[in-house]
């Protein structure tokens, strides 16, 4: 099969639009996530925390396993670095999120829906409040898969100190301050294998 130029230019087209269309859905899903954590929060915070968050959108595309005598691993146990990440994914199911508990659930495909994961910069500065998800990607059909991550990161110079109205009262913070960048780093630098990130998540970063 071969791809014309203009097909390739259409499809940078397409995905632009996808990318600006993701940056508003993110700033809406962070606003409507603010008010849940607190009173006035949105007004508060949105514009003194959140303005400067740029996006990432990755193209994932799984290749078949050779053949299906167990589930392949797609994508390993990971979080993502990122403030809230959204993911399109095509009919073909894999993705799996894994509960408080350590159970693996599945997130079925489901037309016209998209999924919501909270990431670990959101998860520092909530305090712990927003739970980054631990999910992977298992192959259990011999068919390519594909889908779309749009990560809404905070820029790479921040400190992410989570503020006092998040951290209540007691006035005890979970993690401690830390920038952005560094914390990228961290995870870089402590890749083991293809995406195997157990042990280099935020806590082991900045947990108080
Ligand atoms: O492919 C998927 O459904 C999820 C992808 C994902 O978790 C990621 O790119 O971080
Ligand atoms: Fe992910």
């Amino acid at each position: 099969m071969s791809l014309c130029v203009p097909c390739i230019y259409d499809f940078f087209e397409i995905l632009k639009e996808y990318g600006s269309l993701m940056t508003k859905l993110s700033k809406e899903i962070v606003k409507a996530i603010l008010k849940s954590l607190g009173e006035d929060l949105e007004k508060k915070s949105f514009e003194s925390e959140f303005s400067n968050c740029h996006g990432y959108l990755r193209i994932n595309n799984y290749t078949p396993p050779n053949s299906m005598k167990e589930e392949v691993d797609g994508l390993g146990m990971h979080t993502d670095m990122s403030c809230v990440t959204i993911v399109y994914q095509d009919e073909i199911g894999g993705l799996q999120v894994r509960s408080k508990e350590g159970k693996w659930m599945d997130i079925n495909p489901c037309e016209d829906t998209l999924v919501v994961n909270i990431g670990d910069l959101m998860h520092a500065w909530s305090n712990g409040k927003l739970r980054s998800s631990e999910h992977r990607v298992v192959l259990k059909r011999i068919v390519n898969r594909f889908s779309l991550a749009f990560f809404w990161c905070f820029e790479d110079e921040k400190v992410i100190f989570a503020p006092n109205e998040v951290v209540g009262e007691d006035n005890l913070r979970i993690y401690k301050p830390f920038v952005c960048a560094d914390y990228l780093k961290f995870r870089q630098s402590s890749e083991k294998g293809r995406f195997d990130k157990v042990g280099f998540t935020v806590k082991d970063f900045a947990g108080a």
